[in-house]
């Protein structure tokens, strides 16, 4: 963990009205800066400069400007250099301190300032409860959105697939995609839930109040319930994959009898340091709350936090660092064993939302069925692929595509896999073609009408289980 002392990051230049000043994250970028596509050079440059902070959960402590963070209180009578002192709590201040998460940010202007909100269109966002269609026990499968339409920044390329729980009730989670070609100008916020990030084409450049993340394809960013962030792209067009947990904070899952190390290690998580604009002047600020898209024009840009400590930030993390664990003798481990962040319920064990990727590793499984095997589940499985191709299925299931098998529909490796894999040679065979990741959740998705009437629906997913032939020879 860096101390505030042992950060050495210089003062940005205070007197550039309009300035973008971000300590040692990268000089004075400002906005935009994009030349044809969405891909913005100085947010390219900014990301390739990047600092961060390690470890998952740590008590962070950093500060943009020297002497911006109050030493020995959180709330002194007048915080340093003249900034406001502000909690951010994102668990309630009650519960158990393994539970408990907060940051103090020291910032130019308390969030408290700001105009009120009136209701904008929410575009293609949805939230749960989700009521557009019946849950459908159906095995549904997508192929990557479309091109979006010129100009389209990240959260107007938001599109939601379905989901479970309510947010009102802070229960279940939902599935988007995006799509974008064009940085955002304004900033956005959710206080219905934590933003699971899974960048498949194109890095993003994530601006937040705590400071300055990049997530390129390979790595996914964490945006806590209610920081505000603008997104930026490191390439033309941008295209991924959001879980929106309405649940508890994603945590690490236990290890029990893996020991003490294994699956993501903390260390591999890193959190921003922190990175301010020094912005007067109208800026734009989306506010999802319950469902619906708010907007307010503030005076000032509220990603003005010069300083802030404390154990809840947002974080990337590159899912190629997963510590992967498998067989050494036979039979293929349920895919619990791929969990990189697990967001838990009343009921231990049962996941709200359970984040697992399925990374490159070797299979020596002897007299094994190597691939996933077919298998009902009382759990509901959204997948989707970054990169490659995922070892149950030929073909079809596609980068920036995904998969729906809701609660107990049957499912598992397709006519082809299953050919292929009960008359392989089972040498050590290494698996390193692709990137797939599963959202796994106790309770079923409903879609969205949207995903349900989709041109990009695949018709006829139930085609890849069509000719697996009878071979019992009594
Ligand atoms: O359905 C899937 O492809 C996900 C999955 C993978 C696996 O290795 C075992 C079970 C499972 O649900
Ligand atoms: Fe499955």
């Amino acid at each position: 963990m860096r101390t505030a002392a042992s950060d050495g990051r210089r003062a940005a230049p205070q007197e550039q009205e309009q300035a973008m000043t971000n300590g040692d994250n990268g000089g004075s970028g400002g906005r935009g800066g994009t030349g044809g596509g969405g891909r913005g050079e100085d947010a390219v440059k900014t990301a390739e400069a990047l600092e961060y902070l390690s470890g998952f959960g740590n008590e962070h402590t950093t500060e943009a400007v020297p002497g911006a963070l109050p030493l020995g209180r959180n709330s002194p009578q007048r915080a340093p250099l003249g900034l406001y002192a502000e909690q951010l709590s994102g668990s309630a201040f009650t519960e158990p301190r393994a539970h408990n998460r907060r940051s103090w940010l020291y910032r130019i202007r308390p969030s408290a300032a700001h105009p009120a909100f009136t209701r904008i269109r929410n575009g293609a966002v949805r939230t749960a409860p989700f009521t557009d269609t019946v849950p459908d026990p159906n095995r549904l499968r997508w192929n990557p959105l479309p091109e979006p339409p010129s100009g389209t920044d990240w959260l107007a390329g938001l599109w939601t697939l379905g989901g479970n729980g309510d947010a009102t009730q802070r229960t279940g989670m939902a599935v988007h995609l995006y799509h974008a070609n064009a940085p955002m100008e304004r900033v956005f916020s959710d206080a219905d839930g934590e933003l699971l990030i899974v960048p498949e084409r194109g890095g993003l450049l994530l601006r937040t109040e705590l400071g300055l993340l990049a997530a390129r394809p390979g790595e996914v960013a964490l945006i806590p319930r209610g920081v505000r962030f603008r997104v930026e792209l490191l390439d033309d067009t941008a295209r991924g994959y959001v879980c929106e947990n309405y649940g508890a904070p994603f945590q690490l899952p236990d290890l029990g009898p893996i020991g003490a190390n294994g699956l993501a290690n903390p260390r591999d998580f890193r959190a921003p340091v922190a990175a301010y604009e020094d912005v007067e002047g109208p800026v734009e600020v989306v506010n999802k709350f319950c469902g619906n898209l708010w907007s307010a024009t503030y005076d000032h840009s509220p990603l003005d936090v010069v300083a802030w400590h404390g154990n809840h930030a947002p974080y990337v993390y590159d899912l190629r660092a997963f510590n992967v664990i498998g067989t050494i003798s036979y039979d293929h481990p349920d895919p619990s064993i791929f969990t990189v962040l697990t967001s838990p319920t009343d009921t231990p064990g049962l996941a709200g939302v359970d984040f697992v990727v399925f990374a490159p590793r070797w299979l020596v499984g002897e007299d094994t069925f190597r691939p996933p095997y077919f298998h009902r589940n009382v759990m509901s499985e959204y997948m989707g692929l970054i990169e490659g191709a995922y070892d149950a299925k030929a073909e079809g299931f596609v980068p920036g595509g995904g998969s729906l098998h809701n609660m107990m529909s049957a499912h598992g490796p397709d006519r082809e896999t299953f050919d292929r894999a009960s008359a392989a040679e089972l040498k050590p065979q290494r698996i390193d073609d692709g990137l797939a990741f599963m959202f796994e959740t106790r309770w079923p998705l409903t879609a969205t009408a949207y995903a349900a009437e989709a041109h990009h629906l695949q018709r006829g997913y139930d085609d890849v289980w069509q000719g697996l032939e009878r071979h019992f020879r009594p």
